[in-house]
């Protein structure tokens, strides 16, 4: 009998990814994104600052942390931020506590971030990031989604809109694009897609040693 590799009761140790989900407001991402922390081991939010008021239901620390424009601007000063941007006139950031630890000691994060916010940590740690952009199947779809969410007024939903062709010209700033038709199929295809990049050599940091144990294994007799 051969010994086994030390390792092989659990996972190879492995870098942590940052896995980003965008599309336009209203597309799904919230929905998809408490999905996959419902369901997915290793992995965790990354919680944004915002400027923007909290909606009802919306819960501090959860979905965001809520803060005012000048503690923001002390934030951003203070180099706080891996990203941030100006999204519908509020103020959202990526703050870089945790983040980095944590994909050192292999946990995944998901950002909910706009394509500004994509690219900058796409600049800044392009090798960790996986850019998942999720489209809506039709125009008029997305505006019933922002309308039957009930979430924003029809000035708000009017913004949403105008914006939301402009945030569609980016889809090809993004490693994977997804079309939202069915929750439950966007949700599979969202899944395969982050265990694959997990599996990615480059992130196995644990292969290095496994491989060297199986090579020195030796053969059983025959
Ligand atoms: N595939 C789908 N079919 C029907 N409704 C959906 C689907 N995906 C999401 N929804 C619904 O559409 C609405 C908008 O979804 P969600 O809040 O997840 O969008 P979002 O992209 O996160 O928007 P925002 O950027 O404004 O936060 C929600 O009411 C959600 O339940
Ligand atoms: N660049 C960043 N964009 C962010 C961040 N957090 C959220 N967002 C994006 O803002 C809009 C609006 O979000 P909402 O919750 O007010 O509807 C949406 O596109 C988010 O993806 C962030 O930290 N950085």
């Amino acid at each position: 009998m051969t010994e086994s590799f030390p390792a092989s009761s659990q996972p190879l140790a492995r870098r942590g990814l940052m896995f980003i989900l965008s599309s336009p407001s209203g597309a799904g991402k919230t929905t998809i994104a408490r999905k996959l922390l419902g369901e997915v081991q290793g992995i965790g939010m990354s919680v944004s600052v915002t400027t923007r008021p909290m909606r009802p239901g919306e819960v501090e620390g959860r979905d965001y942390h809520f803060v005012d424009q000048p503690t923001f601007d002390a934030m951003v000063e203070n180099g706080e931020f891996l990203e941030w941007a100006k999204v519908f006139g509020n103020c959202y950031g990526t703050p870089k506590a945790q983040i980095k630890a944590g994909l050192k000691a292999g946990q995944d994060f998901l950002f909910d971030i706009d394509w500004q916010g994509t690219q900058q940590l796409y600049q800044r740690m392009e090798t960790d990031v996986v850019r998942v952009f999720l489209l809506p199947p039709s125009i008029s779809e997305l505006e019933h989604r922002l309308r039957s969410r009930g979430t924003d007024s029809d000035t708000v939903i009017a913004a949403r809109m105008e914006r939301a062709r402009f945030e569609i010209s980016h889809w090809d700033g993004y490693d994977y694009v997804v079309i939202n038709d069915d929750i439950a199929s966007c949700y599979d295809k969202v899944l395969t897609i982050l265990e694959a990049e997990r599996m990615k050599r480059a992130r196995q940091t644990g292969l290095v040693d496994f491989t060297r144990w199986l090579m020195q294994e030796p053969s059983e007799p025959a």
